[in-house]
C-alpha cells in the first residue's frame, strides 16, 4: 500500500474534487461520516459522554461533521472549538453553522487554560484538533490542552493523525501529542505511524477508503510503500517442475569466531530453509564440528584459526552473506577487503562486516551493485552518522544508498528497506523478535533468496517480510518472550505457506 506525503494527499483531494465534480465540503462530509459510521457501529447508541475537540482547519471541520451526526443520532456529545487561530477554513465555517443549527448546545470555545473542560476516564474523546496541516509549533496553551486530554486516559479516537504530529519531522514536545487508542486515517496510511519516534502515539490505525481519485492514487509514486502480504505475493517466484538444486544456486555464508559460531549455524540453516540449492559455511577452524553436526545439509570450509584471516573460495558462489559473529580484528578486516576486491556475487553484509566498513570506509567502494546491508540502529549510525530524528535518518540513509548504490535494510519494529529514493516499510514482525540471533537469521534468509536469483530489492523486501511473518507465527503460539532465533528458522516453511493461505470463508446460504 502506498504512503503519500501531506502535500500529495492534498493534491489527491483536489484531483478528486475536479474529476468527480464534487465540492470539498461534500468530500469532508463523505470522509467524516465514515468515521461516524464506525463509531455508531461500535457504540450502538451508548450514552457515554463524547468530547469532540475541533481545531479551525479541515481536520476541525471533520470533527464538526462527526459531532453533528452524533447529535442527530441522540448521542451525549460536547463539542469544543480549539481557537488557536482566527484563520478558520471555509469548510470548517460551513460545518460550524450546520452544527449550530441542530445542536441544543453551541460549541464551547477554548481560548486558554481557564476554558479546559473536565474529561473523565470513562468518557470518550474525538481528537480533531490538527490533521496533516500542522506546520509550526503549537501555542503553549494548546500543548497544555493536549496534555490535559492525555491525562484523562480515556478512550481517544484521532481523526486522520494524532494532533501534534507533523508529517515531516518529530514533534517539538514528545508529550504535546495526543496518545490515541485508535487513529482513523483517510485513504492511505501515513509515514509517521511506522517510525520508532512517532509510531507509539497510536495503538491502532484504521485506514478508511474515502473514494479519492483511483487514477491519481495509482499513477502517483508515493513517498514509501507499506509491505503487507498483498505486496509480497507478487514477488514470490514459483518453482519449475524440472528445476534441480543447481537452479537455486550455491551460496556461501562467511563469519563466526570463537564463541560466536551459533550465528553461523542460524544463518546457514536459514539460507537453506529459504530455498538455496547448496550452502557452504566459511568459518574458522573452531566452527567445523559445530556446523557439520548442526547443519548436516551444508558444506563447511575452514580457516586455520579462531578468527577469519583469509577468505579463499574454490568455487564461484551465487550469493554471499557475510558478517555474522565475524569480529573486527585487523586481520579479519584485511581478509574482508581482499575478498571484496575479488567477489562479483550479490552480497548481504551484516553485523561485524558492517563494523569493518565503518572502521574502513574505503571498503564501501568495492561493493557489488545493490549489495544488501542490514544494520541495526547502532550499526547504521556508524555508517551514516547521527540523525536529528527518524525523517532525517531516512534522508541520510537514502543519500548513503544513492552514493554506494546499496540496499539498506534498517532493522527495527518496522524494518525499512531503502534503495536510493525508494522506501519500503515492512509491516510483519513483533517485539518478540528483538532477540539474540534474529539478525543472523535475516541475513541467511536474504542470502538464500539472492542465491535463487531474486534481484536484491525483491530479496530484501520478501525476505524481511517472511522473517517477520515467521516470527508472527511463533508469537501466535508461544508469545513474545519465549521466541528465539532458532524458532524463526524453523518457521520459514510455514511463513512461505502463509503467503498463499486464504482467510477462512463463511459458508454462503443458498
Ligand atoms: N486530503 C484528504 O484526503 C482530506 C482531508 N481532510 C481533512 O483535512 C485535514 C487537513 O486539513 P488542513 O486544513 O489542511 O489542516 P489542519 O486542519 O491539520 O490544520 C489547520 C490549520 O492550522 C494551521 N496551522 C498549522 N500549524 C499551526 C499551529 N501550530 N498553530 C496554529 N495554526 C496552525 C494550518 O495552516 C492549517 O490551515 C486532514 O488531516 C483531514 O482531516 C478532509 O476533510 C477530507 C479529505
Ligand atoms: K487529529
Amino acid at each position: 500500500m502506498k504512503i503519500f506525503s501531506a502535500s500529495q494527499m492534498r493534491m489527491a483531494d483536489e484531483v478528486t474534487i475536479k474529476s468527480e465534480k464534487i465540492s470539498s465540503l461534500e468530500l469532508m462530509e463523505r470522509a467524516a461520516s465514515q468515521i461516524f459510521n464506525l463509531l455508531h457501529h461500535r457504540l450502538q447508541g451508548a450514552q457515554i459522554p463524547i468530547h469532540v475537540f475541533c481545531g479551525i482547519g479541515n481536520n476541525g471541520g471533520d470533527g464538526l461533521v462527526i459531532s453533528r451526526l452524533l447529535v442527530e443520532h441522540g448521542y451525549n456529545v460536547k463539542t469544543y472549538i480549539v481557537n488557536f487561530s482566527e484563520n478558520r477554513s471555509k469548510d470548517f465555517l460551513v460545518n460550524y453553522d450546520r452544527l449550530k443549527e441542530i445542536a441544543k448546545e453551541w460549541p464551547f470555545q477554548i481560548k486558554s487554560e481557564e476554558d479546559f473542560p473536565t474529561v473523565q476516564y470513562q468518557d470518550m474523546v474525538i481528537d480533531s484538533i490538527f490533521g496533516i496541516g500542522l506546520n509550526r509549533p503549537l501555542v503553549p496553551w494548546v500543548t497544555q490542552l493536549i496534555k490535559h486530554i492525555n491525562n484523562a486516559r480515556c478512550f481517544t479516537l484521532s481523526v486522520d493523525i494524532p494532533s501534534g504530529l507533523y508529517d515531516y519531522k518529530k514533534p517539538d514536545d514528545a508529550e504535546g501529542v495526543i496518545f490515541a487508542d485508535v487513529t482513523v486515517t483517510f485513504q492511505l496510511p501515513k509515514l509517521v505511524f511506522f517510525l520508532p519516534q512517532t509510531g507509539g502515539y497510536t495503538k491502532e490505525v484504521e485506514v478508511i477508503d474515502i473514494g479519492l481519485d483511483r487514477n491519481f492514487l495509482h499513477q502517483t509514486p508515493g513517498i514509501a510503500e507499506l509491505i503487507n502480504k498483498n505486496e509480497v505475493v507478487p514477488l514470490y517466484r514459483s518453482r519449475h517442475k524440472y528445476s534441480h538444486k543447481g537452479t537455486f544456486g550455491h551460496c556461501v555464508l562467511i563469519g563466526g569466531s570463537y564463541g560466536k559460531i551459533g550465528s553461523m549455524v542460524l544463518a546457514t540453516k536459514a539460507a537453506l530453509k529459504m530455498g538455496a540449492g547448496l550452502a557452504t559455511a566459511y568459518v574458522p577452524e573452531c566452527g567445523y564440528e559445530v556446523l557439520q553436526t548442526t547443519v548436516p545439509e551444508a558444506m563447511v570450509i575452514t580457516d586455520s584459526d579462531d578468527e577469519l584471516e583469509e577468505i579463499n573460495l574454490d568455487f564461484e558462489p551465487s550469493a554471499v552473506g557475510i558478517g555474522m559473529g565475524l569480529g573486527t580484528d585487523e586481520k579479519t578486516i584485511k581478509a574482508f577487503e581482499e575478498f571484496l576486491k575479488e567477489n562479483k556475487a550479490p552480497m548481504v553484509i551484516d553485523a561485524d562486516a558492517i563494523n569493518c566498513m565503518a572502521k574502513k570506509p574505503e571498503l564501501l567502494e568495492h561493493l557489488p551493485l545493490q549489495t544488501i546491508i542490514t544494520p541495526h540502529p547502532k550499526e547504521l549510525e556508524r555508517l551514516i552518522g547521527k540523525w536529528e530524528d527518524d525523517f532525517d535518518k531516512i534522508r541520510k540513509a537514502q543519500e548513503f544508498s544513492a552514493k554506494y548504490r546499496c540496499v539498506l535494510v534498517v532493522k527495527g519494529a518496522n524494518s525499512l528497506i531503502i534503495y536510493e529514493d525508494q522506501i519500503y516499510i515492512n509491516n510483519s514482525g513483533n517485539p518478540g523478535m528483538a532477540t539474540a540471533g534474529s539478525g543472523d537469521v535475516l541475513t541467511g534468509m536474504l542470502t538464500g533468496l539472492l542465491s535463487q536469483g531474486y534481484d536484491p530489492i525483491r530479496a530484501a523486501v520478501l525476505g524481511t517480510y517472511l522473517h517477520g511473518s515467521a516470527g508472527d507465527l511463533i508469537a501466535q503460539k508461544n508469545g513474545f518472550e519465549a521466541l528465539i532465533a532458532g524458532d524463526i528458522v524453523n518457521n520459514i516453511g510455514q511463513a512461505y505457506l502463509e503467503l498463499f493461505r486464504q482467510p477462512q470463508q463463511q459458508e454462503q446460504k443458498s
